[in-house]
């Protein structure tokens, strides 16, 4: 079931933190912005944690209001940047404790309980205390107790942010896997989960929308402008000076150093998304 978001504005002190953002989240969908430009705000409007001033959120066909918060609430499931719950007490009646507060009897959620644990790899830590966790096991438990009611939407706010790489890959292939029986939007600037993960993408800069469409497509937004210079080691601080740089990597002899830019310069090469959603930013930062 896909999110649709129409005209969405929300201002906090006088200040416009979204501005008539339309998008439509379906599929595992990433949503990218710098620092600051509105997606934690974005996600906790949808999961109807915070009111908004215009515009409107629907769930398939069906408009959402903010009066009508239960029902998303029930549908959606939202994973927070950081969260630590009832550090004493173990997985398992941590998960007990929620399912009994949804109505389920605790004789009666025990299979419940062992199924999400299993869809999240934790099945071997059943039984240790919250706060002998590493932060991915944390956040794949908040993923165990957000399965529990069953949502057909998640929303993860940062979810790779502070995880060591291996806590990193093995959380990515997890919300891959979720992504087959459920609507993901993921919030980061970290182009390469988004990239490894996405189907589709939204950007946002200062509470507004600066692309919504396919991977491929926000690539192409660097096509006429992706260069890649082989540069000698001395001569690396004036080209660094003079022309965006995306990336660098360190061969024997010199460095490959990949820029974005107007004028033809070194060898073009095939954009990467990361060059795309650069090259969108500095567009936009052009235009004021
Ligand atoms: N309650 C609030 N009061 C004042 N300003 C706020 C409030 N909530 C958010 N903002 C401001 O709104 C803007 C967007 O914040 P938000 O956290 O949604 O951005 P973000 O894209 O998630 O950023 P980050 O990647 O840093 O988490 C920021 O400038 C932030 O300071």
């Amino acid at each position: 079931m896909a999110v649709v978001i129409e005209g969405l504005t929300k201002i906090v002190k006088k200040k416009p933190i979204l501005s008539d953002v339309s998008l439509t989240l379906s599929g595992v969908y990433g949503l990218l912005g710098p620092n600051g430009a509105g997606k934690t705000t974005l996600m906790r409007i949808v999961a109807g944690l915070l009111e908004f001033n215009a515009g409107r959120v629907s769930l398939g066909d069906e408009p959402i209001s903010t009066g009508a918060r239960v029902k998303r609430v029930n549908e959606i499931g939202y994973l927070p940047q950081e969260f630590m719950m009832y550090p004493e007490l173990t997985m398992y009646e941590v998960l007990e404790h929620l399912a009994v507060l949804q109505g389920e009897h605790p004789a009666a959620c025990r299979s419940k309980i062992e199924k999400v644990i299993e869809q999240v790899n934790l099945s071997s830590h059943l039984n240790k205390k919250m706060r002998e966790l590493s932060g991915g096991m944390r956040r794949r438990v908040g993923i165990a107790m957000l399965l529990l009611r069953e949502p057909s939407i998640l929303l993860f706010d940062e979810p790779t942010a502070g995880l060591d790489i291996r806590e990193r890959v093995r959380f990515r292939n997890l919300l891959k896997r979720l992504g087959h029986d459920h609507t993901i939007v993921i919030s980061s600037h970290l182009v390469e989960d988004i990239e490894f993960l996405c189907t589709k993408i939204g950007v946002l800069d200062r509470g507004v929308v600066l692309f919504e469409g396919s991977p491929d497509e926000l690539k192409q937004k660097a096509a006429p402008y992706t260069y890649e210079l082989d540069v000698p080691l001395e001569e690396l601080d004036s080209v660094m000076a003079a022309n965006e740089v995306v990336q660098m990597s360190e061969e024997p002899s010199h460095v490959v150093v990949r820029v974005l830019s107007e004028q033809p310069i070194g060898r073009p090469v095939a954009p990467r998304l990361m060059d795309g959603y650069l090259a969108l930013l500095k567009e936009a930062e052009a235009h004021g």
